[in-house]
């Protein structure tokens, strides 16, 4: 089967083109296509389809194969990959997802893809106590582990994003406390838990452990989820740099969020099922 191999600032992705309506397990492949020593590796798997109610469909499933609604960096790298294998020839495209409608405008410099910026619609912030079993008192409430306390925020990007505040993002906490987090009886799905850092009120860093893919180098969804719970909790503007391991979103948050960020091809090839 062709593959492509992308990347959005680390967090890397398998594109497949299904265009063609071919009957995919695609949970089994892209545990198996995803697997970092069986497989070619990778944090998910991002299946190109026909819509009927957009220009194109993107389906995103994690490297557990367990299926997401949405995927940040996943549909940045989506767009460009549809643009540059002119299947989709628009500056300006309209995904369907399950989470919903994105938008993406095309940054284009000789023909080629390097930046998106993606409309990625409103976050859930309402009804959280009814969607999470959580008393929430504007979107926080205490998380008690046996040997530590967090004060969490919880939202909707089109997936569930838990943002919890430190001083210090150490990758041993993010591996303790993460996974454990990501189970919680009270999150009915699961969620992603972003352990986030204000470094000023236009700028914070955010460390990821995703729902269904572990500790990744960057999230999509979750620096959107970071930035609007930061700024509700007054702790910074509407229009953030998120600082990731290998580079930068910026994120405004007015009405809808919005997302801007890179996105690269790292290899094509065929994959042997
Ligand atoms: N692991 C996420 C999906 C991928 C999101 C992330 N890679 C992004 O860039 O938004 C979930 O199951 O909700």
């Amino acid at each position: 089967m062709y593959f492509a191999k992308m990347h959005g600032l680390g967090n890397d992705f398998i594109v497949i083109n299904n265009l063609d309506g071919r009957n995919i397990d695609y949970s089994n492949l892209a545990r198996k296509i995803c697997d970092r020593h069986f497989g070619i590796g990778a944090d998910g798997l991002l299946v190109v389809e026909k819509s009927k109610i957009a220009d194109i469909k993107m389906l995103i499933f994690n490297s557990d194969g367990s299926q997401a609604e949405m995927c940040g960096n996943g549909i940045r790298c989506f767009a460009k990959y549809v643009f540059e294998k002119e299947i989709l020839k628009k500056e300006k495209m309209i995904i369907e997802t399950l989470a919903g409608i994105m938008v993406a405008e095309l940054k284009i410099n000789n023909s080629l893809v390097n930046f998106v910026k993606i409309n990625m619609g409103k976050p859930q912030i309402n009804n959280i106590e009814s969607i999470f079993n959580l008393k929430v008192d504007n979107l926080n409430y205490e998380i008690n582990l046996n040997e530590k306390k967090f004060i969490a925020s919880t939202l909707l990007m089109g997936v569930p994003h838990t943002i919890i505040y430190t001083e210090d993002i150490k990758d041993d906490d993010i591996l303790i406390f993460g996974p454990q987090i990501e189970k919680l009886d009270f999150y009915p799905y699961k969620t992603n838990v972003n352990f986030v850092k204000v470094i000023s009120n236009k700028k914070i860093k955010v460390k990821t452990w995703e729902r269904g893919a572990g500790l990744t180098l960057a999230c999509g969804t979750g620096s959107c989820a970071s930035v609007v719970a930061a700024y509700l909790n007054g702790l910074t503007n509407n229009l953030v740099e998120v600082e990731l391991e290998a580079g930068s979103l910026f994120i405004e948050y007015n009405d809808d969020v919005y997302m801007e960020g890179p996105a690269e091809f790292i290899c094509e090839g065929n994959f042997f099922e």
